[in-house]
């Protein structure tokens, strides 16, 4: 079995993990047994390109479970736990000298060129053959295999520019090296019968695919299930934005000035955290309903600029780029804290920074990095701009991504055994299967939930059994 991880002697204690996360995934178990006995996932390659933590692990052997054939990236070179990819590599069954799980191609802290290097390896099995689904977070795994096709058609991958970031080189340096007469990115985009995307970023990238009428196969937005984004993305990173700042920094967050820019599901998660901290928090916002929410939750909204020299802490969580400049910057407290919770590192100019006459990087310890300008102060900016809740903790904790993954194998059956009926688009779940996610979930959080009547559910209009909402509803 081809793989490469971090340190395969660490398996005993991530499969020590791995268990105590069973037991707050309940979904992720629920699966398991409900499709067992069918294993619908039979015949499913699945090339995974999502944060290769303990919660993946669970939900990594989960499609193994239902009868799977899985190969394994991170889709971030700072979010691997390196004892999760050591314990899906050996497997609960297997050793390090004789490992029984699934190919991991993930470590912490790889190089750009590493990252894509392990995608490639991802792409494509042992024996020549090709993924027939992706379960994807953010799209790059999506992205290498519909350039690859492109460029196979075009008969000729162009070149990165000066003005291409750092990663597009890394990329085009792939696709040069591996496009060619053979058509292995074709065939591999024949190969996939779709993709499931975890997440925001991702489901864009999706929809403007799509809109180009670019998008090869099929693809479920999992993002947009009501169980996955109003949970994670909120509850989520209301958990591990603190565990971010606290591990990087162990700065005191209550009584400071604290900046996020954006109040999406993300950010509101962001911003009551850090209220709950006692900081005194401030948003950015660029969307006039979202400005008024956080208004209405008693934060002030305001523009960086005017609050870019009076802050502590700053948060971006906007799915967007150059939320934070160079120039931003360098106007900063000393030692104020600079960190993104987004999908990409491009929502802070890292190369901007680093571009700045008589700038001066200090490392402090991984993924903490002090910058000292030209004038002497300086700030301190997380995971090099990356996630910050990954690159400096360990992500949300099993019970919330229990939700988002239970969705995703969800997402998988579907596209994998109902193929026919998604023709290239991008959907997203029924919600009957959005509820049952939910119901799956309550038992855990001591829920009772009320009974419908008959007369009432008439008086609403909707069956007992649900769904309990219409599509346009909003949560
Ligand atoms: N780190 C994690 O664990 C994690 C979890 C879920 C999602 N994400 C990522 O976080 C990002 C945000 O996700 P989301 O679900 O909150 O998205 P969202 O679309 O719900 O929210 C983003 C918000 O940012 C605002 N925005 C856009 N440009 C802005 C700008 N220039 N200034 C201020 N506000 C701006 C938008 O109006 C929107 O309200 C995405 O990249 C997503 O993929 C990360
Ligand atoms: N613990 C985690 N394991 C895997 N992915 C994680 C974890 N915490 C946050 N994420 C990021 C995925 C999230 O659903 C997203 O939308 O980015």
């Amino acid at each position: 079995m081809d793989f490469k991880v971090a340190d395969l002697s660490l398996a005993d204690f991530g499969r020590k993990e791995i268990r105590l996360a069973e037991h707050e995934m309940p979904g992720l178990m629920a699966v398991r047994k409900e499709y067992a006995a069918s294993q619908p996932l039979r015949g499913a390659k699945v090339m995974g390109s999502l944060h290769m933590t303990i919660q993946t692990a669970v939900l990594i052997e989960t499609l193994v479970a239902l009868g799977a054939d899985v190969r394994w990236v991170s889709c971030n070179i700072f979010s691997t736990q390196d004892h999760a990819a050591a314990a899906v590599v050996v497997g609960a069954d297997g050793t390090v000298d004789d490992p029984k799980g699934v190919p991991v191609f993930a470590w912490k802290g790889e190089t750009l060129e590493e990252y894509w290097w392990c995608t490639e390896q991802a792409l494509s099995w042992p024996d020549g053959s090709a993924p027939n689904m992706i379960l994807d977070d953010g799209g790059d795994a999506t992205l290498l295999v519909h350039k690859g096709a492109e460029y196979e058609k075009a008969g000729a991958v162009p070149p990165a520019t000066a003005d291409d970031p750092e990663e597009w080189h890394v990329i085009i340096d792939v696709l040069t090296r591996t496009v060619g007469a053979d058509k292995k990115w074709s065939k591999v985009a024949e190969s996939i019968k779709g993709v499931t995307e975890e997440t925001t970023t991702g489901v864009h990238r999706l929809y403007e695919m799509h809109k180009n009428g670019q998008l090869l196969f099929p693809a479920i937005n999992v993002n947009d299930s009501v169980t996955k984004s109003k949970f994670d993305n909120k509850y989520g990173c209301r958990h591990s934005v603190i565990d971010g700042l606290n591990r990087a920094t162990d700065v005191l967050i209550g009584g400071k000035v604290a900046v996020v820019c954006g109040y999406g599901d993300v950010g509101k998660g962001c911003a009551d955290a850090l209220r709950g901290q006692g900081a005194r928090v401030i948003v950015t916002e660029i969307d006039p309903i979202c400005a008024l929410q956080a208004a209405m939750d008693g934060f002030q909204v305001t523009t960086l600029e005017d609050v870019v020299g009076i802050a502590d802490i700053f948060v971006t969580c906007t799915g967007n780029f150059n939320i934070i400049t160079a120039a931003d910057m360098a106007k900063m407290k000393h030692q104020a804290i600079v960190s993104n919770i987004g999908h990409f590192d491009n929502e802070i100019d890292m190369a901007g920074l680093a571009k700045l006459p008589g700038i001066v990087r200090n490392n402090i310890k991984p993924q903490v990095d002090e910058w000292i300008f030209a004038d002497g102060h300086s700030i301190l900016v997380l995971a090099e701009g990356r996630l910050m809740n990954l690159g400096c903790a360990t992500g949300h904790p099993s019970f919330v991504m229990s939700n988002s993954f239970t969705n995703q194998v969800i997402a998988q059956i579907e596209l994998f055994t109902k193929t026919s009926e998604y023709p290239i688009g991008v959907y997203t779940l029924p919600k009957h299967l959005d509820e049952k996610v939910a119901r799956l979930h309550l038992s855990a959080l001591g829920v009772k939930l009320t009974e419908l009547s008959k007369d009432q559910a008439a008086y609403i209009g909707v069956h007992i059994e649900g769904p309990y909402k219409p599509d346009h509803y909003r949560y």
